[in-house]
């Protein structure tokens, strides 16, 4: 399998390189050449394997030039990691089912990817005698679950931006509690869009990116956004009925869904993919009527998704403009021209044919929660409420709708004692983070301080 970025420049590359590269020397984002495509009997047998079969199977269509034995070896050891025996179980409340993905070491979706992520980096670090340098941007999650990822690892060093006081408390002390001499956390005075702007500013400063060769963590790194793949058959092979599912995805970034529309692509049933939002709703406007147009980041109940700039929309949108680089550069340039990009009636039908979206405020979130918990004794994370919302408001044609738990209650724990009237109880690993020594830098937003603290850290 070979690898090109979705805006045209570089040369077919393979799976190790792409992991390497991160974002596309050009500034686009990696994609296989093609997408495999699996008959229903192979998706009806693979989907019901046990979890790391399963993973094993799907990477390794992806992941060609990695010798089997090994990769299967680097997918046992990083479901290893995980305290529940399906990895990702299916449970069913109120009428859908919950794919629990919050089972790793930190507790949210994000431990499904990094975790192996982080043991390929290892891999491939030592197999091309290599050190590297970490630069990823967080609103809360996936900082610690790359942190866990890579602790503890030789070669790499790990700089994770989050926004200031915008993640919850536990977020943060998840993070900022790891005092080891590779790990550095930066608090932004901004927002997430920030962070992530600066890494990839970082990223197009290509000297800058080889001198400290720079590899990422976030969904732009081919391998976060494949790895998440697994998890949809995996939850379709544990339906009842084998049938068309719609699958609520809570949206920030576009990463978790834009598997799923992968998923599909490869031939899983998937009726259609709902698209939840909390307040930024960009890509709720995208998916109701094709607004694409920038606004202001705000402040929510669910803080991971508060996103405005999601990076895998342009994965998407390489499918959506018929794998056409020159569309894609086209539309890149005309939001940063004019913070939007304008959509033909065409592909906004086409858009509309493959999502159903919903925008859910802070206190229908409040209220999910509180009405779930009441009515099943099960605690949502205010991201799983939103799209659990969805679910219950937008699928109305009897379909089955399977909703992606992203992360534990208890990371929320504020928002989830507001709405429940009552504490969640704390799982060890996050009561163990009480009273723990710190270690934070807080920074304005602005990339050339970034710099010259990674300049000054790495070694
Ligand atoms: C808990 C949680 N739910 C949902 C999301 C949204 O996922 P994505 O960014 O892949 O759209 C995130 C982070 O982005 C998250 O941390
Ligand atoms: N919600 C995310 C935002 C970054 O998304 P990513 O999937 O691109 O890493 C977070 O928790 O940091």
């Amino acid at each position: 399998m070979k690898y090109l970025s979705t805006r045209g420049s570089i040369a077919p590359i393979g799976f190790k390189d792409a992991v390497m590269m991160g974002l596309a020397t050009d500034g686009g984002l990696i994609l296989p050449e093609s997408i495999p495509h699996l008959d229903r009997a192979t998706v009806a047998a693979w989907s019901k394997l046990p979890y790391r079969e399963l993973a094993f199977n799907i990477i390794s269509l992806f992941a060609t030039d990695i010798p089997k034995q090994d990769l299967k070896e680097l997918i046992d050891r990083s479901y290893a990691s995980f305290n529940h025996a399906d990895t990702t179980p299916l449970v069913k409340k109120n009428g859908v089912y919950i794919l629990e993905l919050f089972h790793g070491p930190t507790l949210a979706f994000k431990d499904v990817a990094l975790q192996l992520l982080g043991n390929l980096f290892e891999y491939l670090l030592k197999e091309r005698g290599q050190k590297m340098n970490i630069l990823g941007a967080t609103s809360g999650d996936t900082g610690s679950a790359a942190i866990a990822g890579v602790r503890g690892k030789e070669n790499i060093n790990i700089f994770i931006l989050h926004p200031h006081l915008k993640t919850s408390p536990i977020q943060a002390r998840q993070m900022t509690t790891v005092l080891d001499a590779n790990v550095h956390n930066i608090a932004v005075k901004g927002t997430f869009d920030d962070c992530q702007d600066i890494v990839k500013t970082l990223f197009n400063d290509l000297p800058f990116k080889e001198k400290y060769a720079l590899g990422a963590v976030n969904s732009i790194n081919w391998a976060r956004v494949l790895a998440q793949v697994v998890y949809y058959f995996y939850a379709w092979g544990r339906l009842p009925e084998q049938e068309e599912v719609i699958f609520s995805v809570p949206t920030g970034n576009f990463g978790d869904i834009f598997a799923g529309y992968l998923a599909k692509r490869m031939g899983l049933p998937v009726k259609k993919l709902l698209l939840a939002t909390n307040e930024n709703n960009i890509l709720s406007r995208f998916v109701a009527s094709g607004d694409y147009s920038l606004g202001q980041v705000v402040q929510t109940v669910s803080p991971s998704m508060d996103i405005q700039l999601a990076s895998n929309l342009e994965r998407y949108l390489y499918y959506l403009f018929n794998e056409n680089p020159a569309r894609v550069r086209e539309a890149f340039a005309e939001l940063r021209q004019t913070g939007r990009i304008v959509f033909s009636a065409e592909e906004q039908k086409q858009v509309q044919s493959e999502f159903l979206t919903c925008s859910v405020g802070e206190a229908e979130t409040l209220k999910t929660i509180a009405d779930f918990y009441r009515e099943t004794g099960y605690t949502l994370d205010p991201h799983t409420a939103v799209g659990v919302h969805g679910a219950l408001k937008c699928v109305t044609d009897g379909s089955s709708a399977v909703c992606l738990a992203t992360a534990h209650p208890a990371k929320f724990g504020e928002a989830v004692e507001k709405a429940v009237g009552a504490p969640t109880p704390l799982p060890p690993q996050l009561a163990a983070l009480a009273g723990l020594e710190t270690r934070c830098e807080v920074m304005d937003a602005d990339k050339d301080l970034v710099k010259a603290f990674l300049e000054a850290k790495a070694n």
